[in-house]
């Protein structure tokens, strides 16, 4: 497997782009807990809806309620979330169990000294995810994802060598370290978000360009199938 998946998309125009330079799944992160959303959830919508397959939008939510879950996704036109917040156990094992169509991604935030809490939440719920996805907490923000911040890159290694699901890889990936990073670690898949923009806050075409291009050179040379 080796899925590149970009976050943050702001309109129609930035998501064609995407698919144009070759991101297979992107990310819309939705009813953060700032309130400060970059797109709409109708304009999001209209582009879910025309999603050409095999790519794939993926909701980024903090939202820990298996129904709210299921209806938003509902509501939205999607079938993947990636569940950024602290869910319990138990509604992940009913929003699995209700919703065995939604491709379920699970966040590991890594901290500097979490390893063996990442490595048991793994254990206690890899039964009901399909995809695990890394990000970096930032200490300073306490943000805990789209911090631009890379992490202990061993961390992540372990967590890809323990984990019976793919991984996919965030947290601080640019055109610059996205080949070292998939060499080293391994990952199944991988996301990028703050370093990937221009100073307009918008997705820069040629950093994309050069993303995808590293990315799917480093995917080669490790052995990687890809997505079609
Ligand atoms: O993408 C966001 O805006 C976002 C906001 C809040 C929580 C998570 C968010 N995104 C999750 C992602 O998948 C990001 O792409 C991931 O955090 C990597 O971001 P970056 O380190 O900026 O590349």
């Amino acid at each position: 497997m080796s899925i590149i998946q970009v976050a943050g998309i702001i309109d129609a125009k930035e998501a064609d782009m995407l698919i144009n330079e070759g991101v297979d799944w992107l990310g819309f992160p939705l009813r953060l807990p700032s309130g400060r959303d970059d797109i709409s959830e109708s304009e999001a919508t209209s582009i879910l809806q025309s999603l050409p397959k095999p790519h794939r939008g993926v909701l980024i939510s903090y939202m820990t309620e298996a129904d709210e879950v299921s209806r938003f996704c509902d509501q939205l036109c999607l079938d993947a979330v990636q569940l950024h917040g602290d869910i319990s156990m138990k509604e992940l094992a009913k929003l699995r169990e209700a919703r065995p169509d939604l491709y379920l991604l699970k966040s590991l935030v890594v901290r500097s000294d979490n390893m063996n809490g990442l490595l048991q939440l793994i254990d206690d719920s890899s039964e009901w995810v399909d995809m695990y996805i890394t990000d970096t907490f930032d200490p300073i923000t306490g943000a805990k994802g789209a911090t631009g911040i890379t992490h202990d890159w061993s961390v992540s290694k372990e967590l890809v060598r323990h984990s019976e699901r793919p991984l996919m890889m965030a947290g601080g990936l640019s055109p610059e370290n996205i080949g070292e990073a998939i060499r080293e670690v391994q990952p199944a898949a991988i996301d990028a978000h703050s370093l990937l923009e221009g100073p307009d806050g918008r997705k820069d075409r040629n950093k994309i360009r050069r993303f995808v291009s590293e990315a799917r050179a480093a995917f080669d040379e490790i052995g990687a199938t890809t997505l079609v």
